[in-house]
């Protein structure tokens, strides 16, 4: 596992890796922080043309018929230069030369998707297929610790393992504004990248039956800032009071920041949806899914809680699905809403109708706006 961590930590500084696998070794590199000395040596080592690799999304995004797989585009060292490159995989405007072929992934493509995700970087890598000059360098240079090389099937080892080794670090009590008796539990992910933590509300666990729980998906700018542009700060809040007075439950406020997209991609697509498009679409031109959250993690802290019972506060039914899985069994629903202003509006509507959000009651009366309490 730690390869893969360190891979993930090189990524994220620019840097290729290596992945092996039965189908070939392949240099991965990501498309975000490429430079055009790496480029050139992508195209001048490699046995065939280097491919882009790219989401379903990405694809669909681009006009591409076969929409519901990822898939690689043939690059071409005349027309394909890094600014070509970063257009094809997350502009706007970008459109694709139908005629460019398309090829499917191969396992080393795959592995290393997966791991730009992870990373939280733009879902789009060069990949190259090494010749045998470049394959003697890369031996020399994962020899000296110089280039790390990870197999694609430690990379889906790790995908599967990270949510059901969750570890139970720490905790402490922490009395907060509207829930004086609350308990701060953290839990930390098997390669160390993302915490997680549940608060416990109420005396000593003693919870009505079913156990009110909220999820919360971290938002840095609504959380923390006020942000008018989403609803999360002013939810936040309200859920801790309305778990309170309900006599306690648990809050678990996951690091899944612009619902799982991270930080970076998230001010992208701020930037994105200030030039008119919507939060889904938004995502979308960068490659990923209306929603890229995975609900795994929770399940496995409420089971590690021994709490499985539980009543849901969300208006978001993918949460509720999600959540009702082995153990857990979710036996009932509440909704929690946040202010309605004129900066979030557009993005709440754009929930309810894209993705299925119970808003009704807060987008139908624009004047009379219920905050759960
Ligand atoms: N990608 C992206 N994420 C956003 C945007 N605005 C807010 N978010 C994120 O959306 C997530 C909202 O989390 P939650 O409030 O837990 O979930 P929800 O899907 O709104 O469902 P509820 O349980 O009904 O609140 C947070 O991770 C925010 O950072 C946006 O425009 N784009
Ligand atoms: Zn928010």
């Amino acid at each position: 596992m730690h390869h893969v961590e360190r891979a993930i930590f090189d990524l994220r500084r620019g840097v290729p890796v290596l992945i092996e696998s039965d189908e070939g070794n392949r240099l991965v590199a990501p498309v975000e922080g490429l430079d055009s000395t790496l480029l050139a040596k992508l195209f001048d080592g490699a046995a065939e043309a280097p491919r882009l690799v790219l989401t379903d999304h990405r694809l669909a995004r681009l006009g591409h018929t076969q929409r519901d797989t990822a898939g690689a585009l043939v690059l071409d060292a005349t027309r394909d230069s890094r600014e070509a490159i970063i257009e094809l995989a997350c502009a706007p405007s970008a459109t694709l030369d139908q005629a460019r072929p398309l090829e499917p992934l191969s396992a080393g493509d795959a592995a290393g998707l997966h791991l730009m995700r992870r990373s939280l970087l733009v879902p789009a890598a060069v990949v190259a297929a090494p010749s045998e000059r470049m394959a003697d360098e890369l031996r020399r240079r994962v020899t000296v610790n110089d280039i790390l090389a990870v197999t694609a099937a430690d990379v889906a080892l790790h995908y599967d393992a990270v949510p059901s080794l969750l570890r139970r670090v720490s905790e402490a009590d922490v009395p907060l504004e509207t829930a004086e008796r609350s308990r701060f539990v953290v839990f930390r992910e098997p390669d160390g990248l993302r915490e997680h933590i549940a608060i416990l509300i109420g005396d000593d666990m003693q919870w009505a039956d079913p156990v009110p729980v909220r999820l919360h998906s971290a938002c840095l700018t609504g959380d923390l800032f006020g942000s008018l542009r989403c609803d999360c700060g002013p939810q936040l809040r309200a859920s801790v009071a309305a778990i309170a007075e309900r006599g306690g439950g648990v809050l678990l406020y996951l690091a899944q920041e612009g619902r799982g997209i991270g930080l970076a991609n998230k001010m992208r697509a701020y930037q994105m949806q200030d030039e008119g498009l919507d939060t889904v679409d938004a995502d979308q031109v960068l490659g990923f899914g209306k929603d890229e959250r995975d609900y795994t993690v929770a399940r496995e802290m409420l089971a590690q809680l021994a709490v499985e019972h539980i009543d849901l506060l969300t208006n978001n039914p993918a949460k509720l699905d999600a959540m009702n899985q082995k153990p857990i069994d979710v036996a009932g629903r509440s909704s929690v809403f946040g202010p309605l202003t004129d900066q979030n509006r557009r993005y709440l509507a754009t929930k309810a109708t894209r993705a299925g959000h119970w808003l009704d009651a807060i987008l139908a009366e624009p004047d009379d706006v219920p905050v759960s309490k």
